[in-house]
């Protein structure tokens, strides 16, 4: 029997190398053009989740013929969604929120089966930011590694140095939570 293939709806770096750390090579990686914007009242963890779906569904037409994955990271303090940084002003405005206390990371993910059969999961990081010194936020800007980044930061590279614990999934912070995406692929069937 063949199996059908796999397409990554995302153009995250990230969750090729996740994925690839489990030793699953999507067939394809097929960016997802979406808008973006929250809606007014909308809170993260629904975001998270609308987000994932329409990032799966925005890809699914040109390829009915495969499993379609896709997610979305979400850094929330209480009901406020902070921005995927893209200046400098924007991640210096995340880190002094973040400063000192804990934040949420969702993680939305969609997957679709090419008969129709969907399976989504939300996932959700607790972590702790130590106290922020203005050098240590500067030199963190300076650093350039919080761009395109969800709150502003990437626990994977310097950030780590401000974070004393989390508690859930660490791969769900950097951009996919793998424990929950083996068993949704498992679950739909693909190369079970
Ligand atoms: C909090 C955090 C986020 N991030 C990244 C993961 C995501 O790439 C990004 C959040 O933006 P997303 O919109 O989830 O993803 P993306 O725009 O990078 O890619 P695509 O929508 O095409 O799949 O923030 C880290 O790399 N490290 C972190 O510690």
């Amino acid at each position: 029997m063949t199996v059908p293939p796999l397409a990554l709806a995302s153009a995250s770096p990230r969750r090729l190398e996740l994925l690839r750390q489990i030793d699953i090579e999507p067939d394809r990686v097929v960016p997802a053009a979406l808008d973006e914007t929250p809606g007014a009242d909308e809170l993260p963890a629904d975001y998270a989740d609308r987000m994932a779906l329409s990032k799966a569904e925005a890809v699914a037409a040109m390829n009915s013929d495969s499993f379609i994955l896709a997610a979305d990271t979400v850094v929330s303090l209480g009901r406020r969604i902070l921005p995927k940084a893209e200046t400098q002003e924007q991640a210096l405005d995340c880190l002094q929120l973040l400063s000192g206390r804990r934040h949420r990371v969702i993680g939305g993910i969609a997957l679709l089966a090419p008969d129709g059969r969907q399976a989504r999961r939300r996932v959700t990081t607790v972590v702790q930011f130590k106290r922020l010194t203005p050098r240590e936020m500067d030199r963190y800007i300076d650093s350039g590694e919080w761009h395109g980044k969800a709150g502003g930061y990437a626990i994977q590279g310097r950030a780590a140095a401000f974070i004393p614990w989390i508690r859930g999934s660490y791969s769900n912070v950097v951009g996919l939570a793998l424990a929950e995406t083996a068993a949704m692929l498992c679950g739909l069937g693909w190369k079970a």
